[in-house]
């Protein structure tokens, strides 16, 4: 059992299906969802449902085909028995996926939120020194402080009845928790790996590109590292979502780096275009030179649900039973894509809802990130898929 429950995604691909499978099915996928590789990534976490037909059945053709008779069978007697976790898995229904943005980009999000919030409860351009529980008196009021100095400048210190913190979980260790005035180590938590990722946005003429830009994009394997091509993959981001290119234009989103090259992920920015640009030509016939470029290089883009992510998942649940008050949310915790972060945020909040309710309880301090240094402007918010 602890050998599945550590399992990696290509250990159990290349159990089940052989490793080619891995190396041009698998391992773009992985790299494609989360900048990793299936030799580092948790095959519980990254495929729940493979994962507990396999831990039910022992073999996902048995499983597959039993699981899908007992779906048969229940549906035809509108069963609506209890389900076990695994067989929870496997019944649940599909939800509608795909990727979603906002008119005008991303951006939209936090810009929406911040508009809702007044200027005192946002705190931006500000470090968090030290976050310190009191659990002493009335466990649910005003028992957290918050030490912070705003842009460099003097220390300020603010009182909240809860605290949902989404920073990396580096962030928090610098920041130094303390309990009734004694340091609370960390230290139990077990280390997050982050992926490195450079973003190269390319616009080119539509006549310039020779292929037709149909899908999502297009996903490298690391095998074809040794024919020249270095990208993990390309977004062909104005199919996707035509408003971000003018007329005639098209643009691309390339990705550099994550864990199959962390150090060409941080190279200069003539190096990654460079690399971005020889991918592009191959891929999509894109030629001449590009309309514009921009890079964007995220030091932590990503953190890896490596194999020991259960532990890490005991390890916060144990921070959150030792300091009352305190939540952790955030795309470590559920899942990388943007709805499931928005979700676990949901959750943290209806969390601390419950523990306040009949405590009189109102003052919550949400720590977005511990080097928030943009004031984001209002926009509109809409979803364009
Ligand atoms: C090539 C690199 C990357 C591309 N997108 C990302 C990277 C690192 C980042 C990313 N993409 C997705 C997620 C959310 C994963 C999750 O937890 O749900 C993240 C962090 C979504 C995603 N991307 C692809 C698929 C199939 C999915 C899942 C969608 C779903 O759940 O329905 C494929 C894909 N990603 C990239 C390309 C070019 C591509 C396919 C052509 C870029």
């Amino acid at each position: 059992m602890g050998f599945v429950m550590r399992c990696s995604v290509g250990d159990f691909f290349t159990r089940h299906f052989g490793r080619e499978v891995v190396d041009y099915l698998v391992d773009p996928f992985i790299a494609g969802t989360s900048g990793s590789d299936p030799d580092s990534v948790s095959i519980r976490q990254s495929f729940p449902d493979l994962f507990a037909i396999e831990e039910s059945y022992g073999s996902l053709l048995v499983g597959g085909v039993k699981s899908g008779l007992k779906k048969k069978r229940d549906s035809k007697n509108g069963s609506s028995k209890v389900l076990s976790d695994s067989t929870k898995a496997l019944s649940t229904q599909k939800r509608p996926r795909g990727s979603f943005s906002f008119v005008g980009g991303m951006q939209t999000l936090p810009h929406a939120l911040s508009e809702r919030l007044d200027e005192e409860s946002l705190e931006l351009k500000s470090s968090v020194l030290s976050l310190a529980s009191n659990q002493q008196g009335n466990p649910l009021r005003n028992n957290w402080t918050i030490t912070y100095s705003k842009e460099g400048s003097q220390q300020e210190e603010k009182h909240f009845d809860a605290v949902i913190l989404t920073t990396p979980l580096h962030n928090m260790r610098e920041i130094g928790v303390k309990k009734d005035g004694i340091p609370y180590s960390l230290d139990f938590i077990p280390e997050v790996v982050y992926q490195p990722m450079s973003v190269v946005i390319t616009a080119f003429k539509e006549s310039d590109v020779k292929n037709a830009l149909k899908g999502f994009g297009v996903l490298v394997p690391r095998k074809e590292q040794k024919n020249g091509f270095f990208t993990l993959g390309t977004l062909f981001s104005s199919s996707m979502f035509p408003d971000r290119a003018p007329p005639g234009q098209v643009v691309f989103t390339t990705f550099v780096g994550g864990s199959r090259s962390r150090a060409l992920a941080s190279a200069p920015f003539d190096e990654v275009k460079e690399v971005a640009l020889t991918d592009l030509r191959r891929l999509v016939g894109a030629q001449g030179p590009p309309v514009a470029v921009k890079h964007i290089y995220w030091e932590q883009a990503f953190p890896q649900y490596s194999l020991g992510y259960n532990e890490f998942l005991s390890s916060l649940e144990k921070m959150e039973g030792d300091l009352p008050g305190l939540f952790y949310a955030g795309n470590h915790r559920g899942g990388l894509s943007v709805g499931k972060s928005i979700a676990s945020g949901c959750k943290a909040a209806g969390q601390v809802l419950s523990m306040l309710e009949g405590t009189g309880g109102r003052k919550l301090f949400t720590m977005a990130s511990n080097n928030v240094d943009t004031l984001p402007k209002p926009a509109e918010c809409k979803s364009t898929t």
